[in-house]
Order: structure tokens, then C-alpha cells, then sequence
């Protein structure tokens, strides 16, 4: 089988829009990661519009909007692995700013190179890219009439300033379509408003919603590939109307299907302060697996997969056997899990048993609880009665500390004895479970960090059930620990368990399976 050399970033430069999907396709097998498509104005070979009138411009920005609606789709569709980008011609005059990818490639129609940097196509792009590759993919039949002409002038912009609005977490084709039609519809400027705090509160799965400065980054990158030049404004908004309710020099706004009545709110608003209207273009919604494509089904998509980390706090010397660190906050179902994956055939290292292993009457931690806490903490046998224990270190942070830092020493010790065993045994991986992993720094001794997790108010509800515990206690005790987003920022794979066990066990197999392939790198 030929070898074929893989580019993690190229242009596709066409000759015409027939056979665009199939000429994209072969395009794929070359580029892995982005795909940026240059798009000259469409040709209407049986119009004699005057594109300078504002609403014959409209008409064509607007069934280019369709158009682009529809080719996304397809991707999404086709190639839903590729990021592809659509590039507009850049208005005259306007600085050409480099792509936030840079083209290692180019994927091209023309027979030659001269004549691919002589076409109106690559015109788009000619000073954006640096040095690149050049393939040649012949097209078949190109038929004159839909050629790229060099009279397709693009005339961007029938209004002056837009304004859009959306959580723009996890950008999907839906996020590319609402942000291109900005683009088009402004001639000078754009302001975009990015949801923050309490407007995200409800998000289904809101703990893997991307942090804010991560989200405006991908939402600039993206509007300044498609316009250079364009005035771009973008805010954190922490509710519904944001700016586009005191911003005077709007004219404006983009909204999607789903996001109409907000729209229409925002007008409301500026008629009641005596504001101008906005003029509202509606953009269709791309459908995904489920019919709609939507940042919720991308974020469920996350769950069970494994995903790179910086490799500084994981173990150095890799080793059988192969070691998972297994950790979440109270009731985030960790321990079903891990007897799930002892069903599997991992080895199980349960840190909660082992904690009370270590303060075992007449063990030196035993000893030194004992002085720390006082005699009150010990039952009528003598032993550590941990109901009390809980009860004093779950509402006060200092002596939850103390127990930690004469604890954990004595638990890691143990946990290494269990390794240790586990290699003697042969056992090929092995499943560290362990609470409170992260606070006590214990990521350098595991290969990878799995974390469970569910929504705080769950956890809480899940612990008030189990323990009969009032709420107030429950929240002491669900804050001592580290929060779910800063512990799922430093994960390799996450798990909730919100919904039935089916679906927590069918993120875990996804996980173990994808692990043998980590483990035969070693
Ligand atoms: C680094 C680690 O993760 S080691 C494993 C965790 N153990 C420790 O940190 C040792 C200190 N903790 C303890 O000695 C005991 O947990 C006690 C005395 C506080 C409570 O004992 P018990 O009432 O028997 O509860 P148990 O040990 O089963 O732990 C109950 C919950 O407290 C939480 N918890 C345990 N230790 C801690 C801690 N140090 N900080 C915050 N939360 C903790 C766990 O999340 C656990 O929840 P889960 O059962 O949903 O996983």
C-alpha cells in the first residue's frame, strides 16, 4: 500500500464549487487535523445582480449563508474528525493577518503550481501562508460555467456593526456557521458575547464546559481567519443580553434557531431605553448525530476518552504493573467503578481501607492520632472510632489537615506494599482508589488519572441519603475537597456517573479498552 504523507494543517484551492465535497474528502486523507477552504463568491452565472444594492447584497450573503449551512452539514456529516474552515476573500485593503494554523499544505485542482497562485481561489490565501507542500488532485469534469471567476469581487458586510452571542464552548460547525455569518453580515465591526458564571449554572455537564479565556481565544482565532481586519470586540457576558442592550452603534444581530426569542428580548429592551432596532438574521441550526449538533453532545463526548496531560506529575519511570490513579469527591461513584474494573480484571487498591488499616490500634499512626486528638476519639474497645473523627475534621479545615499530614505518609507506604504485591502477582494493571489523590500530591505515583465526578448538588444529595447526614453537613464535608473543575482540568479521563450504571460502565469500558494500546507503548 502506497504510504501517504500526513500534514496536520492544509488549504484545499478548487477550481470550481462542483465536486467540492468529494474534492474535500480526498483532500482528508492528506491533512489531519485543520482544513481551511478558501470560497471566492459563489457563482450565479445566471445573475446580473447589482451586488453594491444593500438588499440584493443581503439576498446573496444570505443564500451563501444557506450554501455554507448545507457544506457544513456535510462535513459534519462526511468528515466530522477535521476542523475545516472557510476562508472569504479578504476586502481590499485590509492587512492580510496570518491564519492561527499555519498551512504546511496545499491540496489543489490546478495542474500546476503558476496557475493554483494565479487563481482567484488561492488569491484568498497568497499572503497568509508561508513556505508549503504542493499536491496536485485532479478533478474530472469541471464544467466553464462554475468556474471561480476573477470578477467575483466579494462584497462583505451590509451592515456596519454585529453583535452575536453563545457559550461558544467546544466549537462545532453549528458555532462555525453562527460565527462566518457575523463575519459576512458586518463591514466594520463585531462584538461577541461569551457566557460566564451564572449562565452556565444549568449546563448539562457544566464541569467540562471549556474555561472562558479558553473559549474567547478559539472564537477570535476563528473570526480573525475568516476576517482579518474585521473590529473585533469579545466579553464575558453573565446574562442573557450582555452589551447588546447599551452598545448604541449596533445594527445587527446573528442569532440561530434555538436562540431567536433571545433575540427578539434584546429588541424589546432597546425600544424600551429608545434604542435602535436590530436587525435580526437568523441562522439555520446544523443537524448532528442526535438530531441537533450541540456543545452538550460534544462534552458527553468527552467522557470515558483519553486525552494527553502534561506528563510532570506522573510517574517518571514507567513500569509494570501499569498504574491507574482513580479519584473523585464523595459519592461521585469512584467505588462502583473501581468494582467495575475488578471485574475487568484490574487489581484494586482501595485507599479508604487502607486509611483505616493505618491508624489500627497499636500502630504508630494509632499512637499519634491518640495525641493529637485526645483519648474522646477511641470507642469502647479502644480503637479509632471514625464516625467522631469524621465529626471533628470535616468542619474544621485545620484538623482535617493534621489528620491528613499523619495519615497519608503512613497510607502511601501501604499502597506501595500493595503494588509491590500486584507485581509479584504479575498483574498487568492496577487501580489506585484514592479519594483525596490530587490534595495529597499523589499524581507522581500513578501512570495515568482517571476522575469521577458528579454535579456538586448530586454529591451532596447522594451524601445527606447515604450517611443521613443534615445538608450543611453534607456541604462541609463535599468542600473539604478539591472541586470538580480543577480536578477534571488535571485528568486524563473522565467519568460521571449522573445517569444509570449502564452508561457509567460504557465510559469505563471505552477507557479500559483504549488503555492496552497506552500499556504496549511502554
Ligand atoms: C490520599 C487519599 O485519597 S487516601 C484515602 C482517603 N483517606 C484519607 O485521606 C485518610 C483520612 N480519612 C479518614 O481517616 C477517614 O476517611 C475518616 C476518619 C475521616 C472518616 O472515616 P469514615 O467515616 O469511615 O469514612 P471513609 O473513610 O469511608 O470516607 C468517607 C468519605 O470521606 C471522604 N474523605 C476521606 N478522607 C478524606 C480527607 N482526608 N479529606 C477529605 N475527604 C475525605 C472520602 O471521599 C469518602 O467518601 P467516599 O466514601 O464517597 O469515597
Amino acid at each position: 500500500m502506497a504510504f501517504v504523507q500526513h500534514y496536520r494543517c492544509g488549504a484545499v484551492v478548487l477550481q470550481s464549487t462542483v465536486n467540492l465535497i468529494q474534492q474535500v474528502i480526498k483532500a482528508a486523507d492528506f491533512i489531519s487535523d485543520t482544513l481551511y477552504l478558501p470560497l471566492p463568491l459563489l457563482p450565479n452565472p445566471s445573475s446580473d445582480i447589482a451586488t453594491n444594492h444593500k438588499d440584493t447584497l443581503l439576498e446573496r450573503q444570505t443564500s451563501y449563508i444557506e450554501y455554507l449551512s448545507n457544506l457544513f452539514h456535510d462535513f459534519r456529516q462526511i468528515i466530522p474528525k477535521l476542523d475545516i474552515r472557510v476562508l472569504v476573500p479578504i476586502l481590499p485593503g485590509t492587512c492580510p493577518a496570518p491564519l492561527s494554523r499555519p498551512i504546511e499544505v496545499i491540496v489543489s485542482s490546478y495542474p500546476d503550481i503558476s496557475q493554483t497562485e494565479a487563481s482567484p481561489t488561492y488569491r484568498i490565501l497568497s499572503e497568509r501562508i508561508l513556505s508549503h507542500k504542493y499536491i496536485f488532485l485532479p478533478e474530472t469534469t469541471i464544467s466553464k460555467t462554475y468556474l471561480f471567476q476573477e470578477t467575483d469581487i466579494w462584497h462583505v458586510g451590509c451592515h456596519k456593526h454585529a453583535v452575536v452571542g453563545g457559550t461558544f464552548d467546544h466549537l462545532h460547525q453549528g458555532h462555525y456557521l453562527l460565527l462566518a455569518a457575523t463575519a459576512l453580515y458586518s463591514s466594520s465591526s463585531c462584538l461577541v458575547g461569551v457566557s460566564s458564571g451564572p449562565l452556565l449554572k444549568d449546563k448539562v455537564l457544566r464541569e467540562l464546559v471549556e474555561p472562558l479565556e479558553q473559549r474567547c481565544i478559539k472564537v477570535k482565532e476563528l473570526l480573525q481567519d475568516m476576517r482579518p481586519g474585521l473590529k473585533l470586540d469579545i466579553v464575558s457576558i453573565t446574562d442573557p443580553y450582555g452589551p447588546s442592550i447599551t452598545e448604541t452603534e449596533l445594527d445587527c444581530l446573528i442569532v440561530s434557531e434555538e436562540t431567536l426569542k433571545a433575540g427578539e428580548a434584546v429588541n424589546r429592551k432597546r425600544l424600551e431605553s429608545g434604542m435602535s432596532q436590530l436587525y435580526i438574521h437568523k441562522i439555520p441550526i446544523i443537524a448532528g448525530t442526535n438530531n441537533k449538533l450541540s456543545s452538550t453532545q460534544q462534552r458527553n463526548n468527552i467522557l470515558g476518552i483519553y486525552r494527553e496531560q502534561p506528563p510532570t506529575q506522573k510517574r517518571k519511570q514507567k513500569c509494570m504493573p501499569y498504574v491507574i490513579g482513580l479519584t473523585g469527591g464523595t459519592c461521585s461513584g469512584k467505588t462502583s467503578i473501581a468494582t467495575y474494573l475488578g471485574s475487568k480484571g484490574a487489581y484494586i487498591i482501595n485507599c479508604d481501607r487502607l486509611g483505616h488499616e493505618s491508624y489500627k490500634s497499636g500502630t504508630p499512626t494509632f499512637h499519634r492520632l491518640v495525641e493529637s486528638f485526645g483519648t474522646s476519639l477511641l470507642d469502647h474497645n479502644g480503637s479509632i472510632d471514625r464516625k467522631s473523627l469524621a465529626n471533628i475534621v470535616f468542619s474544621d479545615a485545620d484538623k482535617l489537615n493534621l489528620l491528613n499530614q499523619i495519615v497519608w505518609p503512613a497510607i502511601a507506604d501501604l499502597m506501595q506494599e500493595c503494588i509491590t504485591e500486584a507485581l509479584r502477582e504479575g498483574v498487568k494493571v492496577c487501580v489506585v482508589d484514592a479519594a483525596v489523590m490530587l490534595e495529597a500530591g499523589w499524581e507522581d505515583n500513578v501512570d495515568e488519572l482517571w476522575v469521577a465526578f458528579v454535579p456538586e448538588n448530586h454529591g451532596i444529595e447522594r451524601l445527606m441519603q447515604r450517611n443521613g447526614l443534615s445538608e450543611e453537613t453534607a456541604r462541609d464535608r463535599i468542600s473539604s475537597q478539591m472541586n470538580n473543575e480543577e480536578k477534571i482540568a488535571r485528568a486524563n479521563v473522565v467519568i460521571c456517573s449522573l445517569w444509570e450504571q449502564e452508561i457509567t460502565n460504557k465510559q469505563v469500558d471505552c477507557a479500559w479498552d483504549s488503555l492496552f494500546e497506552r500499556i504496549i507503548k511502554l
